[in-house]
């Protein structure tokens, strides 16, 4: 420990305290021709179960993002062979996480989407009516509404 340490913490006083790591994240935007899009519900035992994202997960060591991308929409629903581009990032700090959303749109896979993990999903339009929506839900939503012109709410709260 440094001379001038506080008493227990390690921590050197007036020193920016070390950014907690960001954790990639890939996000999947599904997008239908009639411009809905796919929210599935948190599933129990995550933080924050019970509310709703869009489906996606950690970017494992060595992967990159169309294939991080690939295997979580495999195991959350059971898709493949995604046609999927990178469309915007933001970072969530949470109080269990510090994450960096990267969210792509995806236009076409194959196979039918079935939820596999217990969650619930649904296809949604704006603004949204399952409730209560993932904080770092909601500046998607405000993409989309920008992007499609809508106005008035995003979500229902
Ligand atoms: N999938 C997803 N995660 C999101 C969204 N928005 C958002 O803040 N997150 C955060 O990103 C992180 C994703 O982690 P996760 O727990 O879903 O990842 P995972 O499927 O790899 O879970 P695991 O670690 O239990 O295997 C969580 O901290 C979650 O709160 C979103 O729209 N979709």
């Amino acid at each position: 420990m440094a001379a001038n340490a506080a008493p227990g913490t390690g921590a050197v006083p007036g020193a920016t305290p070390a950014a907690r790591p960001l954790v990639p994240v890939a996000v999947g935007v599904l997008l239908r021709p009639d411009g809905s899009f796919l929210l599935a519900s948190r599933p129990a035992g995550k933080p924050y179960a019970g509310y709703w994202e869009f489906p996606g997960g950690k970017i494992e060591p060595g992967e990159n993002l169309s294939q991080a991308l690939e295997r979580e929409l495999r195991e959350e629903l059971d898709i493949r062979d995604l046609r999927a581009t990178f469309w915007r990032s933001c970072v969530m700090d949470y109080p269990h996480a510090r994450v960096e959303l990267q969210f792509c749109k995806v236009t076409q896979w194959s196979g039918e989407v079935r939820p596999c993990e217990g969650q619930a999903i649904a296809w949604q339009q704006l603004p949204v009516d399952v409730a209560p929506v993932l904080p770092g839900t909601l500046p998607v939503l405000q993409w989309l509404a920008r992007e499609r012109a809508h106005e008035g709410p995003t979500h229902i709260t």
